[in-house]
């Protein structure tokens, strides 16, 4: 067999990754981003002796001499600068957040206290808690807090907020065109034909590269040469990336490779021993880089998931985890080829099971909702692959 092997074929895209540059965006946009600045504690955290109870501050040296009783001095919100208690026997009233007051350290709860006429009266048998959260306690000044290239979550929006990160600089994403072709393709809200279909692949692509792009902008080439030689040239000035659908195998009208050859792209490889999926080209025109996938919904959708997705993941700055299940059933598939197998994942007891619903074949979009990942079995001598063995899985 003369195309190469589903690990090749990753390999070549995985060195053919861009960078896309950085930008400076509001930070309230930037959940899922790649950080391209390290963002550093601003001031201590927290800032100063926060208090973490509500009730009355007190110096904890006069309440283990034997003192039970405080006369209520001043109260202190929060919000309100730092107060002094001039009078170490007495107490400030203190709240929740409030800074805690000079020459005080520590806060007995409201629960704790007997509050009459001014006068805090502490309950019998109290253990002596601090209930203050110390100043520089979690991170000092000038620490790493995000470090450059950690990818946002919507715990770290808190961060990027209380150290004043209005804007912040992330990952640039990239600018990326779909492309269907065929003339059997109608639109969405369009009643087919009995001989045409509609479009759907793009749908599911899209959605998948959605978070990971700036732009994904829809074309449709028509099953003819010379239009679609034309198209093509300006899309790939235009694009970072180009994912076209359909017209990439051995019938007389599947002229993408042609064409994509006419404006100047060159080919990295074409077809990969794998099924779905088999007819897939890979090639590059200066920085843009083109993705044809087989027309097959099935195929289309595993090439999107098993090498656009990583491609994009990775030139954004993302690291792609290689995540494993076991096989629950036994499988034997026949080609000399590469096998994808739909499953469906269940955890059972901490073990990470695939199920597989194998469906009726590269066509059989439908079934493509019944399962959740596809397990990447190898192209071996044996074509059967036991239950109980281990293969990558790549979710949808
Ligand atoms: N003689 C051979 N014929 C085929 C081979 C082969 O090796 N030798 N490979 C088969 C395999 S495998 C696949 S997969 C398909 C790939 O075909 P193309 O990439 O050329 O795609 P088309 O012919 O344009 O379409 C195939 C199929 O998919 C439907 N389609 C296309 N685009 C869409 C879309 N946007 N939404 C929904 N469905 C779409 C199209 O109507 C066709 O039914 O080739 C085999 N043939
Ligand atoms: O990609 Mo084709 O699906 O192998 O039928
Ligand atoms: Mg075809």
């Amino acid at each position: 067999m003369d195309f190469i092997t589903v690990a090749q074929a990753s390999q070549i895209v995985l060195e053919n990754t861009q960078n896309f540059g950085v930008e400076t965006i509001p930070f309230q946009e930037s959940k899922g981003r790649i950080l391209a600045e390290e963002i550093q504690a601003d001031r201590d955290f927290p800032p100063f002796d926060r208090v973490t109870m509500d009730g009355i501050a007190i110096q904890g040296k006069v309440y283990e001499s034997g003192q039970k009783t405080f006369a209520v001095a001043s109260i202190q919100y929060a919000g309100e600068p730092q107060k002094t208690l001039d009078n170490k026997n007495a107490c400030v009233e203190i709240m929740t957040g409030a800074s805690l007051p000079k020459n005080t350290d520590s806060v007995i709860r409201y629960e704790d206290v007997t509050l009459k006429d001014g006068v805090a009266t502490l309950n019998n048998g109290l253990p002596m808690f601090k209930n203050v959260h110390k100043k520089g306690h979690d991170r000092r000044k000038g620490e790493v807090l995000l470090a450059k290239g950690h990818q946002l979550k919507s715990a770290d929006l808190a961060i990027l907020a209380t150290t004043g990160k209005e804007h912040v600089k992330v990952n640039k994403l990239p600018k990326i065109a779909i492309i269907t072709s065929g003339d059997e393709l109608v639109e969405v809200n369009e009643t087919p034909e009995s001989h045409q279909i509609r479009k759907s692949n793009i749908y599911a692509i899209s959605s998948l590269m959605e978070s990971f792009a700036s732009e994904i902008r829809q074309f449709h080439l028509k099953d003819e040469l010379q239009e679609s030689i034309e198209m093509l040239q300006n899309i790939f000035d235009n694009y970072d990336a180009i994912i076209l659908s359909g017209g990439v195998s051995a019938g007389k009208k599947d002229y993408l490779p042609q064409a994509l050859a006419a404006v100047g792209a060159e080919k990295l490889f074409h077809k990969i021993q794998q099924r779905p999926g088999k007819p897939m080209w890979f090639g590059k025109k200066g920085k843009t880089l083109a993705f044809a996938l087989p027309g097959n919904p099935v195929s289309s959708f595993m090439c999107a998931v098993r090498y656009v997705l990583p491609w994009l993941q990775k030139s954004i700055g993302l690291k792609i985890e290689n995540e494993m299940a076991i096989l629950a059933e036994e499988i034997s598939f026949k080609p000399k080829l590469g096998y994808f197998l739909q499953v469906k994942l269940k955890n059972e007891n901490g073990h990470l099971k695939a199920f597989p619903i194998e469906g009726g074949g590269s066509g059989d979009l439908a079934n493509l909702s019944l399962n959740d990942a596809f397990l990447e079995l190898p192209n071996q001598e044996s074509n059967c692959f036991e239950k109980g063995s281990v293969y990558p899985i790549w979710r949808f």
